[in-house]
């Protein structure tokens, strides 16, 4: 026993800038877009794994998808706590999924989301998700110019149809603009440096008329709204009589699941359905924004898959989730782009247990936070070359048939893997195929149908996007009997 005391005493930590006293690398950890400083990093330190502390708090940044998968899959009973972020729980955040302890309630959470969103049930929700992509379609073809709304509104109105049985149509629905407001402050809050009391937990407790203090004040507006967006929806759904016959939502199947209902029941159900629709708000369309930058810029991307789109469905009906394995093509361009910019670029961090872990000869000690730098794992330039290049085709076989690279980085590892991943799929990959089916994307054009320079920045926010960008969306001349706006 001693003699293992000595040799884990003796193990290194990964390496990592050096530390200076009593702050550690405080003053090191980056403020903006840190994903490509940690990867910068992994080539300057020539590792894959980087250590710091700050404050006691030790840091772990995981930039391969190998030491992902040992640390984060594997050794997952050890791996799959989170931190707390002080402000969060100041904003009632304290009870959504992806920021619970790892314990009982966690996993019951899960297994709620798991017996809802789980790949075997989605077909479930096929009239929601037809209704809305045709919704899109008809946003699209009558004011194109407002796209990004439009996939925003696309990505809410599948959640909440699928979470509540919420019928989100319009761009101005006040519950939705609620809620995105809600998450645009939560986002906010999470900034590096963007409150003092997240890395000095205990300035909690100065009051709010101190100086310094008024921290308390905004988040106790924000609060207000996020009470608003877990409880809005669900009280909404409640109240509405017919939603047990109409629809098979989260929400209305243990309503009306003829069951007594246990004291305390329903807040878990709150806390789900809102976990949920949050995760959900800002990732998918972002993803699909990403996606219309790359069709954009790859006019060759874009004709292959309408190609596909012809061959497989004709051009008498839409693509449906049903023609989804028929499609290679398409399945490759939804792989890549979750690959090209992933949305997350940093996951969510995990936090170990009190237990020190022994890996690749190095000490990680207790309560450290785990960042899987994903971003990074998506530019191996061994697996992924020429990395910063849009190519679908990176995952598919000489033959058009897809590789088995099958795992898709953006949704994170282990246990706290993206419980909604077989949903966001579904929902990119048919607003991908409709919107290809009827549209044609470009770069936008100036007064005189001259095109312009496509220029995209993404946002430097956990959940990255692109910021406001034109592009021409115009329908396809080649439309052939598609006729969606009938
Ligand atoms: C393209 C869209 C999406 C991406 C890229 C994405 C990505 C992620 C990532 C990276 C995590 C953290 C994983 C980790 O800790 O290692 C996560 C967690 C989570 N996601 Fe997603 N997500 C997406 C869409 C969704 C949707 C549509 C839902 C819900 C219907 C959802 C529900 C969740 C939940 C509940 C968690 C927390 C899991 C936990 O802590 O146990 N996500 N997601």
């Amino acid at each position: 026993f001693v003699v293992e005391i000595r040799r884990k005493n003796r193990l290194p930590r990964p390496p990592g800038p050096k530390p200076w006293p009593l702050i550690g690398n405080a003053l090191e950890i980056p403020q903006s877009r840190s994903w490509l400083t940690y990867t910068e990093w992994g080539r300057r330190y020539n590792s894959s794994l980087l250590y710091m502390s700050a404050l006691g708090q030790h840091l772990l940044v995981i930039n391969s998808i190998e030491d992902a998968v040992e640390l984060l899959d594997e050794r997952a009973p050890l791996t799959s706590d989170r931190p707390t972020i002080p402000i969060l729980d100041m904003m009632g955040w304290e009870s959504n999924t992806g920021l619970i302890p790892y314990g009982t309630v966690w996993r019951r959470h899960r297994k709620m989301l798991h017996q809802n969103l789980r790949k075997d049930v989605l077909g479930n929700y096929d009239p929601v998700m037809a209704q809305k992509s045709l919704e899109l379609l008809h946003k699209f073809a009558e004011d194109p110019d407002q796209f990004m709304q439009h996939c925003k509104v696309y990505g809410s109105a599948i959640i909440m149809g699928i979470i509540y049985g919420y019928d989100l149509v319009a761009n101005d629905d006040q519950l939705f603009l609620r809620a995105e407001h809600a998450l645009k402050q939560g986002s906010q809050a999470l900034l590096p440096g963007a409150f003092a009391v997240n890395t000095f937990p205990f300035l909690r407790h100065i009051p709010r008329w101190f100086p310094g203090g008024g921290f308390h004040d905004w988040a106790a507006g924000t609060k207000k709204l996020t009470l608003q967006m877990r409880n809005a929806p669900f009280d909404l759904a409640k109240e509405d009589g017919s939603l047990g016959k109409r629809s098979l939502s989260l929400v209305s199947k243990w309503l009306y699941d003829g069951n007594e209902k246990v004291d305390g029941e329903e807040d878990v159900v709150r806390d789900v359905a809102y976990a949920a629709f949050s995760a959900g708000l800002d990732t998918t369309p972002s993803t699909m924004l990403a996606l219309i930058h790359a069709l954009a810029l790859h006019p060759e991307v874009q004709r292959k898959a309408y190609e596909e789109i012809v061959r497989v469905v004709g051009t008498s009906r839409l693509p449906t989730c049903q023609d989804r394995p028929s499609m290679p093509y398409l399945e490759a361009i939804y792989r890549e782009i979750l690959r090209w910019r992933p949305p997350v670029p940093l996951g969510v961090p995990h936090k170990s247990t009190q237990q020190e872990i022994m890996y690749k000869g190095y000490c990680i000690p207790p309560g450290t936070v785990i960042i899987s730098n994903i971003w990074a794992m998506t530019r191996n330039e061994a697996l992924y070359p020429d990395a910063e290049a849009f190519r679908p085709e990176r995952f598919l076989n000489p033959d058009g048939t897809l590789n088995n690279d099958e795992r898709v980085l953006a949704y994170g590892f282990g246990r706290r893997v993206c419980a909604g991943k077989y949903l966001a799929a579904e929902a990119v990959w048919l607003a991908m195929a409709c919107i290809t089916a009827a549209f044609h994307i470009g770069k936008p054009k100036d007064g005189k149908g001259n095109e312009l320079a496509l220029k995209v920045e993404y946002t430097d926010e956990a959940i990255t996007r692109p910021a406001p960008f034109k592009c021409s969306i115009t329908l396809r001349r080649d439309l052939g009997n598609l006729n969606f706006c009938a």
